[in-house]
């Protein structure tokens, strides 16, 4: 072998012991941080969402290169993620099967070394949190393309639950086979949804193969693991986790394909300074009702980022309105036009300050 090449792999070697010690000498901080925290508050959740934003912002923004910047989010979210396993498990239910688009989001969030929890419905991914079987609860809002995941803003109507934080998530979709060969595909399976986000590309491609719908992405990559001929369209999780091949990659009709998760958890997080609100506020069916609720966001100078309205279930011509805006329950001016929106609407509830995606 090359002397260089040698000598360059046995500093490589050294550095690699150091970064080793180094993580270890990390490790033990950690723990000793997360009894901190316990002592202060036995139920405490011990993730901190905040600080991990503030050390990868640290980092990158002192990073002279040339590792890159965007890697080191990932490298630290896995450190973090390993670290905080060793404060116990973090368990994170979330709207199942494995490989999911949630399952993804959730892992995007908590890293790998966190517990995932797969349950059957949005309402057992509350349910998980709410009996404290899981510290962390996480569940799809939004799609750019499908829309609101109204289920899920109905189970705020009810639930104790806090919104913890979100994750934005581009979506985007794969043909997958056992084999990876287009021309063994007989069959396509997915879920009705990523089926239509991918006509074009099917219509235009696959046109005489037939289209099968299953219940998830996640379902149709299990199918294509069992059966050589079958195909299926779904994440590249579900490739990683099923043992399929990336047949063809991105084949979503429109490349702005983003859902925007929820995480959830009985506790609030700590404020980041570029934080979102979230509140529920109902009100009677009258001519200017809405306007009057959100004057005192605008007055306030208080950026509204969403609203979305469902009926109530609990009375006819009464409705909910879910509203985002910027900035955190402890800011006063939010104080303020929270006051004065609750004084005017029969019922408000804030459902959490989390940090905003970044
Ligand atoms: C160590 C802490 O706890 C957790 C672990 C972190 C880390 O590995 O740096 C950061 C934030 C928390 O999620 C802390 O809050 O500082």
């Amino acid at each position: 072998m090359n002397r260089d090449l040698q000598e360059l792999r046995r500093r490589i070697d050294q550095l690699d012991d150091e970064i080793l010690r180094l993580l270890n000498e990390r490790s033990t901080y950690v723990i000793e941080i997360g009894q901190l925290k316990r002592q202060n508050d036995a139920g405490a959740n011990l993730h901190t969402p905040a600080r991990e934003a503030e050390i990868i912002q640290r980092l990158t923004s002192r990073n002279p290169g040339p590792f890159p910047s965007d890697a080191i989010r990932s490298v630290y979210r896995e450190i973090m993620s390993a670290s905080l396993s060793l404060e116990g498990p973090q368990k994170v239910a979330y709207l199942g099967p494995r490989a999911t688009f949630t399952h993804l989001a959730s892992r995007q969030k908590f890293g790998e070394s966190a517990q995932y929890v797969p349950v059957t419905s949005i309402k057992d991914v509350f349910t998980e949190v709410e009996r404290g079987r899981a510290n962390f609860g996480v569940v799809p809002i939004e799609n750019s393309t499908e829309g609101v995941v109204s289920h899920t803003l109905d189970m705020f109507i009810d639930s104790p639950l806090l919104i913890y934080g979100e994750v934005l998530l581009e979506v985007s979709h794969h043909l997958l086979s056992k084999s990876g060969a287009k021309e063994e595909i007989t069959k396509i399976y997915s879920h009705p949804h990523a089926l239509a986000q991918c006509r074009n590309w099917l219509e235009t491609h696959v046109p005489n193969v037939p289209l099968s719908e299953v219940a998830s992405t996640a379902r149709a990559a299990e199918m294509a693991s069992e059966d050589a001929s079958a195909g299926a369209i779904a994440s590249e999780l579900a490739a990683h986790l099923y043992g399929l091949k990336v047949v063809q990659s991105r084949i979503e009709d429109n490349i702005n394909n983003f859902t925007r998760f929820l995480v959830l958890a009985k506790t609030a997080p700590q404020r980041t300074g570029k934080d979102k609100t979230s509140v529920m506020i109902s009100v009677k069916d009258r001519a200017g009702a809405l306007y009057d609720l959100l004057r005192p966001f605008a007055s306030s100078g208080i950026n509204m980022t969403k609203i979305e309205s469902r009926p109530s279930r609990r009375k006819a011509w009464e409705y909910i309105f879910f509203v985002d805006v910027e900035g955190h329950v402890e800011e006063e001016r939010m104080k303020k036009a929270l006051d004065e929106v609750k004084s005017r609407c029969l019922f408000m509830k804030i459902l959490g300050s989390y940090p905003a995606h970044a």
